[in-house]
């Protein structure tokens, strides 16, 4: 009877994450946006019920209904003012402004409400009845339950059956079509943010009394919330109701059941983290959509003013401030490291990280153990500490490996929750209350407790903070800083050109735990023990916030955030000024919304022509622009014939076939794609062409077929593996890396892959040394004057030239072009054809084209094979496949003994099936050409 008890419990539990998890649900479907805010907004009902009930004394019902009124005001405010103009923000971005959100309404109640428990009166009655026999479940929360089941069988109602639901169903897909067919998309995106946040806030009146009103509390009611939306893929609403029943059942029954604290909590996000990583892939699929991703600084070092800003701050830190500048320069610089940690994971690797603060508690939490229970020295400690968050930070990247955006967001704010409550919580490895004693740090015999001295402990972080920025900027210009932008950029290209994904983001993550384990030791070392309540979990989001608002991409930008994060320079600016200081989590909070909103890459890129005229005034050479120098690496003439060609390879694959669920997209293909030779592989839209490549580069998995390099199978080998053997592929959208240089762009294709680069770039990045056949192919495909531009300024053609050069910077002995030619003008494909000719003959590679300009096709081909839907329909020479009746009747349109058309040109140079006859009309060049 004591299970039923529980569970019952649970179900009371349940009842109220269903209310959050619905309002989830609901803004997702109208808007595509996954709202981290909603547990605020739930804490906004809460406290307006508080206030109308208790502090003016209203009747229960009128509390209630104008609770849930400010709700839907709040929640028609927040979609109006803040991410109606982001409606072309990346839906990272607009989930950061959630988080902004979050922040904004939590910092207004705390300077309100205060962080404590404020009670207030139920209105539903209290009392137990006997639900079952022996069991008792209190009469609130079974109303709860009822609202619950009523609210979810409305929503399926609502968006099952009228035609309001489908509309706002096709909202989260695709506004755009919506928009198309007279909807407007704001219109329903304010009205579900309203119903959303008037149910959030009708369930913080109900709730308030159960739980009592506390900020902190109730805006982490977002999380278990959270776990049932995702379980139902933010789409189903009675999935999202039972799973947010089954989650209050679990956390009810190991509270019951499970002594160790903190499993109640982690629980849900354990299975949840398990269920994305299992229903998550290693590469995303084609589809996915790339975003736009905040600018990169370049990380280049300008020695002279480093040497002088830092210098300055040591002198004013040893000689100048009081006890307490020092002190809040201390706490700044510690949470500038922080900062930069979020640099590195979020602003080069592109990995959205709610963990860091935690992690920064693993890493002062090891340390602390280290010099208190192993006697070890600070500096040990320190290193010992590095070295175990950066464990931890490779088990909180697991989820990376195989989801991201915003389900990564989900999971390592699940990971720092799970950390928080299974480690940091835990008695006897943290010390609970009283935490770890840590005594006095020395280094060689100089004291620098920060009790005793401050100052001295302000050269310490200021070292830390130095050596932390270095290494930084050095990760960026290195080797492995290209390949962190190339993953952040695009996952698919960059597997492509045998970078190994997976590794880049254990060691993004590693890397940022290590860092934020300096800043946790330095934060932490101040006082006398390491305490686990300063390590909370939302002071990770105000931490990825302040990035945001510094600017997420730069180290100018890290420096900045730190002085808007708690008890650091800016606090004590606003201390200064009327004792101001307990509004800064606001004021930090507004102004992420303002950088947000604006579009802009945060304070550092809004300020630069300030920081740049601030160069001048200190006679320093001007800041440079974004771009590496041009004299870096500058390409040296090297023709194709000059390097020395890793030795030719073979590529044939036999009876292949791919097949998507019910749809078989290739069937029983056999290609032999040979040395000096171009392949061509033409076929309608849809015929599977892009498939094949997918296949033997390693994207998809074949259902049959075998795949042989030279005489070696393949078929099992990874994306990067193929890439690292020799075979190179382009891609139909090209793919570029968008925030690197066209240099960059080529170097990530031809770095070398040592191990010891991700410790040697820390310290020793070097130039960039582009490989012989590198420089070969800027000179083959003319690129010497755009080095130094991002593929973005290029013209389209050029565009398409570098992706192609990209993929023979590698080295490449099998080649696989997808379309190339595409949006090309005739001259320019034209001069792409006798490239790749050149490539075949001259490089000596094995080349497969895949193209719908049949002109380009039939000149540049040895052989062509001719696909409809999946399977072969026809292979021979040009002129054998120009000629075969089947290929003209099938794809080119027309008899054979048709007169040949007009030889209109066809600027675009592709297009669907019709275009691809017209565009064989063209090749009349070519006696076979025209008979086509
Ligand atoms: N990930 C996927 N899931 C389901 N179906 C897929 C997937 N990728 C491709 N397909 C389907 O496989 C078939 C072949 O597609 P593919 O893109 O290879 O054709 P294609 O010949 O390259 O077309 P196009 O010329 O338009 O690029 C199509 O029906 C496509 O819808």
């Amino acid at each position: 009877m004591e299970v039923v008890q529980f569970i019952l419990l649970g179900l009371g539990i349940g009842a109220i994450y269903s209310l959050l998890g619905q309002g989830l649900v609901l803004i997702y479907r109208g808007s595509g946006i996954v709202n981290f805010a909603q547990g605020s907004l739930v804490m906004v009902g809460g406290y307006a019920y508080y206030e109308f009930r208790v502090a003016a004394g209203w009747p229960a019902l009128p509390a209630v209904v104008c609770a849930t009124a400010v709700g839907v005001l709040l929640g028609v405010a927040v979609q109006h003012l803040i991410l109606r103009p982001m409606r072309t923000s990346s839906p990272i971005e607009r989930v950061i402004a959630t988080l902004g959100v979050l922040l904004t309404l939590q910092a207004a109640a705390v300077l309100r409400y205060g962080v404590g428990p404020i009670s207030v009166p139920s209105f539903l009655p209290t009392d137990a009845v006997e639900v079952l026999p022996g069991t008792t479940l209190g009469v609130d929360r079974l109303v709860i339950l009822l609202i619950g089941v009523l609210l979810t069988a409305a929503l399926y109602a609502v968006f099952r059956w009228t035609s309001f639901g489908r509309v706002a169903s096709a909202m989260a897909e695709n506004q755009r079509a919506v928009a198309s067919l007279g909807h407007s998309p704001d219109r329903i995106a304010t009205a579900n943010w309203a119903l959303a946040a008037g149910i959030a806030a009708l369930a913080g009146a109900l709730i308030g009394p159960i739980t009592y009103l506390q900020p902190t509390q109730l805006t982490l009611l977002i999380v278990p919330a959270l776990a049932a939306a995702l379980l139902a893929r933010f789409v189903s609403f009675p999935i999202a109701f039972a799973g947010a029943l089954a989650i209050g059942v679990v956390q009810s029954l190991i509270t019951r059941y499970v002594t160790v604290t903190g499993w109640g909590d982690s629980v849900p996000f354990i299975v949840i983290i398990a269920y994305l990583v299992l229903r998550g892939s290693s590469l995303p699929l084609r589809s996915h959509v790339l975003e736009r991703l905040p600018s990169v600084g370049d990380g280049r070092i300008r020695v002279v003013p480093t040497v002088v800003i830092v210098g300055v701050f040591a002198f004013l830190i040893a000689f100048v401030v009081s006890p307490v500048w020092a002190q809040a320069l201390t706490v700044t610089m510690a949470f500038a490291i922080l900062t930069l940690s979020v640099t590195v994971v979020t602003g080069y690797a592109g990995q959205l990280s709610l963990a860091q603060y935690v992690l920064a508690g693993a890493g002062a939490f090891a340390a602390a153990t280290f010099v208190h229970r192993a006697g070890w020295g600070f500096l040990p400690a320190l290193i010992g500490a590095m070295l175990a968050a950066a464990l931890v930070g490779v088990l909180v990247a697991l989820p990376a490996l195989r989801t991201r955006g915003i389900n990564l967001a989900i999971a390592t704010l699940g990971m720092g929750i799970v950390l928080f409550s299974l480690v940091l919580s835990d008695f006897a490895l943290t010390g609970g209350d009283v935490g770890i004693p840590i005594g006095e740090p020395s280094i060689f015999g100089w004291d620098f407790g920060a009790i005793r001295h401050p100052y001295n402990y302000g050269l310490v972080a200021l070292a830390a903070l130095t050596l932390s920025a270095l290494a930084v900027a050095n990760l960026r210009r290195g080797r492995v800083g290209r390949r962190l932008l190339a993953v952040r950029s695009n996952e698919r290209a960059a597997a492509a050109l045998g970078v190994n994904v997976l590794v880049g983001k254990l060691y993004a993550f590693a890397l940022a735990s290590a860092l934020a384990a300096v800043a946790g030791v330095l934060l932490a070392f101040q006082g006398v023990a390491v305490l686990p309540a300063q390590f909370d979990v939302l002071t990770s989001i105000t931490v990825i916030g302040m990035a945001v608002v510094g600017g997420i991409g730069t180290i100018g930008g890290a420096l900045l955030a730190s002085t808007l994060l708690p008890g650091g320079v800016g606090t004590q600016i606003l201390h200064g000024v009327d004792n101001l200081e307990s509004y800064l989590p606001l004021v930090s909070g507004l102004f992420l919304l303002y950088v947000l909103r604006s579009g802009r890459n945060g304070l550092y890129e809004m300020n630069a022509h300030l920081v740049r005229r601030l160069g001048r005034l200190l006679r320093v050479p001007a800041l440079p622009s974004r771009a590496p120098s041009a004299r870096a690496a500058a390409p040296e003439p090297a023709g194709a014939a000059q390097h020395e060609r890793r030795p030719s390879r073979r590529l044939h694959v036999a009876d292949l076939r791919v097949q998507f669920g019910g749809v078989v997209a290739v069937d029983g293909v056999t290609l032999d794609l040979v040395p000096g030779e171009v392949h061509g592989l033409i076929g309608p839209n849809g015929a599977g062409k892009t498939t094949v490549i997918d296949a033997l580069t390693g994207f998809v998995r074949p259902t049959r077929g075998a795949i042989k390099l030279d005489d070696e199978p393949i078929g099992q080998w990874s994306a990067r593996r193929r890439a690292r053997a020799g075979v190179a592929r382009s891609f139909q959208s090209l793919e570029l890396f968008a925030d690197l240089s066209v240099r960059e762009n080529l170097a990530v294709a031809c770095d070398d892959d040592g191990a010891r680069r991700y410790v040697s770039d820390l310290v020793a990045p070097g130039r960039i040394q582009l490989t012989a056949p590198a420089l070969a192919a800027i000179r083959e495909f003319r690129l010497t004057d755009d080095l130094d531009r991002k593929p973005g300024a290029l013209a389209f053609g050029k565009r398409r030239l570098v992706a192609i050069a990209r993929a023979v910077a590698a080295d490449p002995r099998v080649l696989l072009l997808d379309e190339p030619a595409a949006g090309l003008s005739d001259e320019e494909a034209r001069e792409l054809g006798a490239l790749i000719r050149t490539l075949a003959r001259d490089w000596d590679m094995s080349i497969l084209l895949v193209e719908h300009n049949v002109d380009l096709v039939l000149s540049t081909c040895d052989r062509v094979t001719v696909l409809e839907a999946g399977a072969v329909l026809a292979r021979g020479t040009p002129q054998e496949v120009a000629r075969d009746p089947r290929v003209v009747a099938a794809y080119l349109g027309r008899e054979t003994d048709e007169p040949n058309p007009a030889d209109e040109p066809n600027p675009a140079g592709e297009a669907g099936p019709a275009g691809e006859a017209r565009e064989a009309d063209e090749s009349d060049d070519s006696a076979e050409g025209a008979r086509v």
